[in-house]
């Protein structure tokens, strides 16, 4: 059993890869020995989180999930553990397998409630057998209403909360609980949850992190037979540019990264270059050769806050040597210089209002499309909003599934898609979906987009492919925010500063 750190990638496999791997598995092995194991570990994480518990609560639902819970009820109590179990099954309409840990429980003595322990306390603990992966949008023998009242009692009580395989009611491929499974309120209670057999790519995007807290792997000892990974958590540390390089390297060596963004003041009374700033800053302290600016403030002219950028106008910057980052703060004045930047850089950020544009624009899109034909690489940094007005649909609809939204915008554009938000994913076409492993809430401030978009543009200047660059760099972002001091307040320009 491993607790998942960033520290190295993993593996991550859907709903069907993991059925796959289930069931070679259990064809390789005695009847109910997965369970056992399953129940085993559950009961082992159990006792190393909550060691003097006085209570133990396993709510069990009526598919194998509850066998789960069964079978480490059953360890638990032969552990001489207070435990009680609430279970949701039938004997005669429950999976064998669950039916053979119900008789294990029984036969250990392990007392059945119909709900919990009236005073539990935040040094007891439950544990949350409710549903797996064997979540349907409905159910069907109408344990359903049962099942969310304890669900209820889980999310509610004060008792640190062991989900078993995944937190019941979060969907295991999109990270979205089913519609009445979410809990009412943030919990306070510590989390854990033991992922079985594998990591599904719910545990970690959408509602996924704040649904599961720690994550734990248990691969039941078949990880030899894991299929081919449907998609990854977190990705290698990338050389950037100074490590990559030799000692006899000079500015050029690390690539021109062009900042094109900023509207100014003057166009609608409203002035974003900060954001071209940030991202020009991003840029610099990510190891960029040389970095320029181009804002959109035509008539402006604006000393750089730091003497190492340099200022350009559009028409002037050297299209084949760099590495163009558009959009950060980009207003409306970002379309009028679309056409160029589309048709002309080399290797092309997009974030912000250039996406806007392109969303809105048939001509734009059909620019950004031709691009891969011309072989001129392109990564987009759309946030959901942004994303759901490139696919024209809703917010709601690229949140309800994230890695296929970011997958269907990469194979529409051709390109490399960062889809941000809680665990962002990068997708392209191609190659392994990755979904981000590092960051915390306190990304969410304004600027820190422009950062990305900076930091981004940096690895792409470096020589790094598109999915590298764009996965390597969200990873960094990220670190760069977990490893920020608590008492400090953490500001978009102090992490670009903070970037390494
Ligand atoms: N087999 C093995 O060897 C191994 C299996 N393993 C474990 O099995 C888990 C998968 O088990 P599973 O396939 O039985 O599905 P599971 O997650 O228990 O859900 C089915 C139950 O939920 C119910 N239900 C569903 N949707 C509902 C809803 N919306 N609202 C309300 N109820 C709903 C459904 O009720 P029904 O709809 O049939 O009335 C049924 O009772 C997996 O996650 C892992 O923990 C591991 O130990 C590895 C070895
Ligand atoms: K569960």
């Amino acid at each position: 059993m491993l607790q998942l750190s960033a520290a190295q990638p993993h593996a991550l496999h859907d709903v069907a890869a993991t059925r796959a791997l289930e069931a070679a598995a259990a064809a390789s092995l005695p009847a109910h020995t997965l369970m056992r194991r399953a129940g085993a570990a559950t009961a082992r994480l159990a006792l190393a989180l909550a060691p003097h518990a006085r209570q133990i609560w396993i709510a069990c639902g009526g598919g194998n999930n509850g066998g789960d819970g069964l079978e480490a009820a059953a360890r638990l109590q032969q552990a001489g553990k207070a435990v009680s179990v609430t279970w949701l099954g039938d004997p005669s309409t429950t999976p064998a397998d669950a039916r053979a840990a119900w008789q294990r429980a029984l036969a250990a003595g392990v007392p059945f409630t119909p709900g919990p322990p009236a005073d539990l306390g935040p040094h007891d603990l439950c544990i949350d057998a409710l549903l797996g992966i064997g979540l349907r949008a409905t159910s069907q023998r109408g344990a359903a209403h049962e099942l969310r009242a304890l669900l209820a009692a889980l999310h509610a009580s004060p008792a640190t909360l062991l989900a078993v395989d995944l937190p019941s009611g979060l969907d295991a491929d999109t990270g979205q609980y089913a519609p009445g499974f979410a809990p009412d309120a943030p919990s306070r209670a510590a989390r854990h949850t033991l992922s079985l057999l594998t990591l599904k790519p719910g545990l970690f995007t959408g509602q996924g992190r704040d649904a599961c807290g720690s994550v734990w792997l248990d691969d039941l000892g078949c990880g030899a037979l894991a299929p081919a990974a449907t998609a990854q958590l977190g990705t290698q540390q990338q050389a950037d540019g100074r490590q990559a390089q030799r000692h006899a390297s000079h500015k050029g060596s690390f690539g021109d990264v062009a900042v094109i963004g900023g509207e100014g003041l003057s166009a609608r009374g409203m002035g974003m270059t900060g954001a071209a700033w940030l991202a020009a800053s991003a840029a610099l302290h990510g190891g960029a050769g040389r970095v320029m600016v181009a804002l959109l403030d035509e008539g402006t002219t604006l000393a750089p806050p730091w003497p190492e950028l340099m200022l350009r106008r559009v028409h002037a910057l050297d299209w084949p040597q760099l590495t163009a980052v558009c959009g950060c703060g980009g207003g409306e004045a970002v379309r009028a210089v679309l056409p160029e930047v589309l048709a002309r850089a080399a290797r092309l950020v997009l974030d912000a209002d250039g996406l806007n544009a392109v969303a809105g624009d048939s001509a734009l899109a059909a620019a950004l499309r031709a691009r891969a034909d011309a072989g001129l690489s392109t990564i987009l940094t759309p946030h959901p909003l942004e994303a759901a007005r490139l696919l024209h649909c809703t917010t709601a609809e690229v949140q309800a599934d994230r890695l296929a939204a970011a997958r269907a915008l990469a194979e529409r554009h051709a390109c490399t898609v960062v889809l941000k938000g809680s665990g962002s994913v990068t997708a392209t076409a191609g190659e392994r979906t990755i979904v981000n492993f590092t960051g915390n809430a306190r990304l969410a401030t304004g600027g820190t987009g422009d950062v990305l978009a900076g930091l981004i543009g940096a690895r792409l200047a470096a020589g790094l492919s598109p999915h590298a660059a764009a996965s390597s760099a969200v990873q960094a972002h990220g670190a760069a925010a977990d490893q920020w001091p608590a008492h400090q307040a953490l500001t978009a320009s102090a992490l670009a500063a903070a970037l390494q």
